[in-house]
């Protein structure tokens, strides 16, 4: 079934996004039922979309929550995720969000290098507590996504490479108000190679031994974030394929007896059950091209513009005949352009336009270039 805007919605000044709370649940039961409770912890990368009643919902399902700033840590505890599921990852978190996390008593800190570490032990022993520490590794498996979005090779700056860990362990052995946990991995994201999961676990599973033999055993392993969506064809996977994620796992990965295992799972969680709702302000032909010119741009949704990304785009107005547009938006920059050459039906001005799989990484990278206003969201399928 293809996309449907609820009645209600119809008289609703565009820009804005819709949100389908009914497809966040049942993309919810599946994640938790594929995640086998106790199998796997999960927690949700609140970076993907933070908004208030997406939050409510995935905390309702039982998802901790995986925080990148202190606005975001703030947000997960007001939200009601309990500081005991928090972790906060970032490979620069200032003194503030550090103290406002470990005042919070949080889970964990995924942390990144040697200068943190001691900044996280200084600030811990200042509020009289230990830090809990998952090392943020960088284990060098290529995610073949787009490279922007790629986190886990050598020449990105997320994580410890491997040839350092060894000093990193030693000088943390000595930072009295730190206690390490586990390890963390994040190699990309809007992955779609589900054997790279096999190799990052194949990676973590050596790396392990390694670390036992020095002594160290983990009670927690944090593999990540990464399950890409089907942004071709929204309707034909509304729900990404978390059982074969999951499976890469169960698979590959040794756990450990009585290990915890943590995935930080967002995009897949939250970008099907968004889409930005638009109208047509002008058509417009010239000799090359036939532009349709919405009142939407990459300052609603900036992942065309950043990375050439593809999300669908349905006319929902007009049954017409197909013909081929360009749809862009009424900023002032050439990449300001949601699509090329797009079959839609006979395109007119004020056709509502829908531009799908924009629940994640859309409103939260929102900017108010050209002086713009924030487009609002509502929620339908409650
Ligand atoms: C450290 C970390 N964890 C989790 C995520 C969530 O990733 P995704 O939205 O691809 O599941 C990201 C984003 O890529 C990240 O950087
Ligand atoms: N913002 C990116 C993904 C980066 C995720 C954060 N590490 C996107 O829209 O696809």
């Amino acid at each position: 079934m293809s996309f449907q805007l609820p009645a209600e919605f119809h008289t609703q000044p565009t820009p804005f996004y819709y949100y389908d709370l009914a497809l966040l649940d049942q993309t919810l039961a599946a994640l938790t039922a594929a995640a086998r409770p106790g199998k796997f912890r999960v927690h949700y990368a609140l970076k993907a979309n933070f908004n208030r009643p997406i939050l409510e919902r995935i905390k309702q399902a039982g998802l901790g929550a995986d925080c990148v700033s202190g606005g975001e840590v703030q947000r997960a505890l007001e939200a009601g995720f309990g500081a005991d599921h928090v972790v906060f990852a970032g490979v620069g978190k200032s003194d503030a969000e550090i103290n406002l996390a470990l005042a919070a008593d949080i889970f964990c800190f995924n942390a990144e290098s040697v200068p943190e570490l001691r900044v996280l032990d200084e600030l811990a022993g200042a509020q009289g507590r230990r830090a809990r520490v998952a090392l943020r590794i960088n284990p060098n498996v290529d995610a073949y996504t787009h490279p922007h979005i790629t986190t886990g090779l050598d020449a990105n700056k997320f994580g410890i490479s491997l040839p350092d860990l060894a000093g990193v362990i030693d000088q943390l052995d000595q930072l009295p108000n730190v206690e390490l946990i586990g390890l963390h991995a994040h190699i990309g994201s809007q992955i779609t190679e589900m054997s790279v999961f096999a190799a990052l676990s194949r990676k973590l599973n050596d790396l392990q031994t390694w670390l036992e033999d020095r002594g160290h055993q983990l009670p927690h392993l944090n593999v990540g974030g990464g399950l890409g969506i089907n942004y071709e064809q929204p309707d034909e996977q509304p729900i990404p394929d978390f059982a074969t994620y999951f499976g890469m796992f169960e698979q590959h990965l040794q756990r450990r007896p009585n290990q915890q295992v943590h995935v930080e799972l967002g995009r897949s969680v939250v970008a099907q059950c968004g889409t930005l709702l638009s109208r047509v302000l002008y058509v417009k032909e010239s000799q090359h091209t036939r532009f349709a010119i919405l009142d939407a741009g990459m300052t609603e949704l900036m992942r065309p513009a950043l990375y050439g990304s593809h999300h669908h785009i349905q006319n929902l107005s007009s049954q017409l005949p197909e013909q081929a547009y360009d749809v862009v938006g009424p900023i002032c920059e050439s990449t300001d352009t949601f699509g090329r050459a797009r079959l839609l039906p006979e395109t007119h001005r004020h056709d509502l336009v829908a531009i799908r799989s924009a629940g994640a990484y859309g409103e939260v990278m929102a900017s108010g270039y050209n002086l713009r206003e924030k487009a609002v969201a509502v929620y339908g399928g409650r």
